[in-house]
């Protein structure tokens, strides 16, 4: 599905990724773990192209085989849910605007564009399906962090993506909110669409998350299955520091030793 062979990528002046590899495969929900700054989110901007690498003779980024990859294209395969999204939209954007403004891989909708029928019920079934109908004509600053993370989950299913992107989803949700769209995330899962995590948070692993990555200092440290990869001793490595892991009807919580 992406293939990245010897990328470096810069944030500003700093140097984030070096010779960094990684290969996701179509079918498969992964999540990448790793300490704050490790370069978890520019792994993901590099994806979704909101950055883009050192071009270099021996370096390449291949999204469905493809380093040229159309916007159209792109959006059918991923859809994105950041906080870096959240803090984009303007205060006075409505609820069905938020979900609509995927359509046009927009930030708002403005008056003068017009959705055609089909696309004014695609918003619908989407709003729909997650429950969020009560939201249409309230504005976005006086909704909740929850109900704003909910209705940019709708925008990033409006094209129905093969993947969703989730840059630390329960980030500074309370605990209905994170539960809520934990479930959903389990949904989405369930229903064939895969999931790509990007978290400090051992409890955002949904159990259907099969595929772990842990990242460090802009490298890849680790990648494998789950089971063997999410360990006590494994994530007090990462974190640097001692760690207690349990693990409860196939979800993860860290606690200290
Ligand atoms: N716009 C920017 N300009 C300069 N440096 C940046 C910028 N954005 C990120 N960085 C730096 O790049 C490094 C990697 O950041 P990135 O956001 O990818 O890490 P992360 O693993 O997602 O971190 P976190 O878990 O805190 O979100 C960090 O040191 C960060 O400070």
């Amino acid at each position: 599905m992406a293939e990245l062979n010897n990328i470096t990528a810069f944030r500003g002046e700093r140097k984030v990724l070096e010779n960094f590899n990684l290969t996701l495969h179509d079918g498969e929900s992964v999540a990448i773990l790793g300490p704050n700054g490790c370069g978890k989110s520019t792994l993901l901007k590099l994806l979704t192209r909101e950055i883009y690498h050192v071009q270099r003779p021996d370096s390449s980024l291949l999204i469905k085989g493809q380093e040229h990859i159309n916007l159209m294209q792109l959006r059918e395969w991923l859809g994105v849910v950041s906080q870096d999204l959240q803090e984009l939209y303007t205060p006075y954007t409505l609820g069905r605007d938020v979900v609509a403004s995927g359509l046009l891989g927009a930030i708002g909708v403005h008056t003068h564009l017009q959705l055609t029928d089909a696309q004014q019920e695609r918003v619908d079934e989407v709003i729909d399906k997650l429950g969020l109908a009560y939201l249409n004509d309230t504005m976005f600053q006086r909704l909740s962090t929850g109900q704003q993370r909910r209705l940019l989950l709708a925008r990033a299913l409006i094209h129905n993506p093969s993947t969703v992107i989730f840059d630390e989803p329960t980030n500074s949700l309370d605990l209905q909110a994170s539960f809520e769209l934990i479930a959903t995330m389990r949904e989405l899962v369930q229903a064939g669409t895969n999931l790509l995590i990007a978290t400090h948070h051992v409890q955002e692993v949904v159990p259907e998350i099969e595929r772990i990555i842990f990242m460090k200092s802009g490298q890849i440290v680790a990648d494998g299955d789950k089971a063997s990869l999410l360990t006590a001793n494994n994530l007090s490595d990462l974190y640097g520091v001692n760690l207690k892991l349990m693990v409860q009807d196939g979800f993860y919580h860290a606690y200290p030793a």
